[in-house]
């Protein structure tokens, strides 16, 4: 039986009946291309049967790796972009109490993990090296390619402390370059330099890559469980191998999404009720819209963390434009509970709440929120998972990434490249004068 419930009820006024059970030929025939590999972009498809077919010797490694961090270091360095972060970002956020980085030093059994190269900005460097302070730390440099400039510019700063204060031997043993497995600068400088390498497998596109050493090492140096994570993945891997639409939760989900759109609900948000959640949404943002944005179209994937934005962009959600659906994510189990102070007097008018859990106050504040949203006609879907663990969480990264291949499918684009992120680099390539872009330096320069 699936792990997640996948409740749609709250589409009902949006979706007849019928519609969902007439997309069944279609995503049969998508599910095949996927499973096949008959589809466009089929050769990175290779994250499908990833928590079944990983390659065990390295995940050892991985965990010996995670071993001597815990026991050599204070910080983590986890230096990526995109699908290189966002994924262990959102798992370490997730299964940790928010507050994880900033307990000291004598509170914590396992390093701080703490991220670079995901921007440009030198304050953000100079923050990050100062709160590092003179404390022991490691680094992981997470590229698939090996040649993104934002993580290639943090290594080279971070490599250069690390020397300066371990000297190159000693800088080397802190060093864990996660790359592709034949190609690009950063395979080449591990090779060179003798790092301990991990592999980002060539049919497993950036933002699919939670699941390989891009996330897998990161998350494990945090204390988490990899084993556990993997377990989740692979259980969702088999509840959702059948495509019937009757049972198939990850399919269903999907399938609405694509109903909804074509009706012009063209934006998505997947809204949280925890603050851990929140960087889920930001893997969850790249995965959508770095998958679906194509030829023009696809839904644009944005968030909410309730009840923070009810107070900011809840206005908008009841009352703007009507091209909102709305994405739940739920968890049945809260990591811990407060119970509302009980006070003689009721100075503040909260008597009616005071002696109740405040989950419980969160989860009925969640019920009225959809109703308020859908009355206001935004259709809406929950996804529920059990609770805030390692299972459950490898399971819901395996139910996002299945429905996202489903559905890109289902509008006809190719859910597995990424084409229109070049346009940025060559621009900005161009103006920083990398060698092989004259022509465009000069034609954008006389722009300026
Ligand atoms: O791991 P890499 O190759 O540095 O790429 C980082 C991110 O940049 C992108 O390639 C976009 O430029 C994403 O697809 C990817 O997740």
């Amino acid at each position: 039986m699936a792990r997640i419930k996948f409740d749609y009820s709250n589409v009902k006024n949006f979706v007849n009946d019928h519609e969902l059970a007439q997309m069944q030929t279609m995503v049969n025939a998508v599910d095949r291309d996927l499973r096949a590999g008959t589809g466009v972009g089929s050769d990175f498809t290779g994250w499908v049967t990833l928590p079944t077919d990983y390659d065990k010797d390295e995940f050892a490694r991985i965990q010996a790796a995670a071993k001597k961090i815990q026991s050599d270091s204070k910080v983590l360095v986890v230096i990526g972009i995109g699908g290189s972060y966002l994924g262990s970002r959102a798992a370490i956020d997730f299964l940790h109490e928010f507050y994880n980085n900033y307990l000291p030093d004598d509170q914590r059994e396992f390093p701080q993990v703490l991220f670079a190269g995901n921007s440009i900005s030198p304050a953000y460097l100079n923050d990050l090296i100062k709160v590092i302070g003179d404390r022991d730390f490691s680094v992981n440099v997470i590229s698939k390619s090996g040649t993104t400039t934002e993580p290639a510019i943090a290594f080279r700063v971070f490599k250069d402390l690390l020397e300066k204060k371990y000297g190159q031997e000693g800088a080397k043993s802190r060093i864990y370059a996660t790359t592709d497995a034949k190609r690009g600068a950063l395979k080449g400088e591990a090779t060179t330099e003798g790092y301990e390498t991990f592999v980002v497998p060539d049919a497993v596109g950036g933002r699919f890559t939670v699941l390989t050493a891009c996330g897998l090492l990161p998350i494990a140096a945090s204390g988490a469980d990899i084993e556990q994570l993997m377990a989740g993945a692979r259980q969702a891997q088999a509840d959702y191998a059948d495509p019937d639409l009757a049972t198939n939760g990850a399919y269903q989900y999907a399938a609405m999404r694509n109903i909804l759109y074509r009706k012009g609900y063209t934006t998505e948000i997947l809204a949280n009720w925890e603050p851990t959640l929140q960087y889920l949404a930001e893997w969850w943002k790249q995965l959508q819209g770095e998958s679906e944005g194509k030829d023009h179209k696809g839904i644009y994937p944005s968030s909410a963390n309730y009840s923070t934005d009810l107070h900011s962009l809840g206005q908008y959600i009841q009352d703007g434009r009507r091209d909102l659906m709305e994405t739940v994510i739920k968890v049945a189990t809260p990591v811990s509970d407060y119970v509302v102070p009980v006070t003689d007097e009721d100075l503040d008018g909260l008597g009616y709440l005071q002696g109740k859990n405040m989950s419980y106050v969160n989860d009925t504040a969640m019920q009225g929120v959809v109703l308020a949203h859908v009355d206001g006609g935004v259709p809406n879907m929950i996804v529920e998972i059990e609770k805030q663990d390692e299972f459950s969480l490898g399971y819901l990264f395996y139910f996002f990434e299945i429905a996202v291949g489903i559905s890109g499918y289902l509008n006809g684009i190719n859910p597995f490249d990424q084409p229109g992120v070049e346009a940025y680099k060559t621009n900005m390539f161009a103006l920083l004068g990398k060698p092989g872009y004259e022509d465009k330096t000069k034609e954008l320069r006389a722009r300026l």
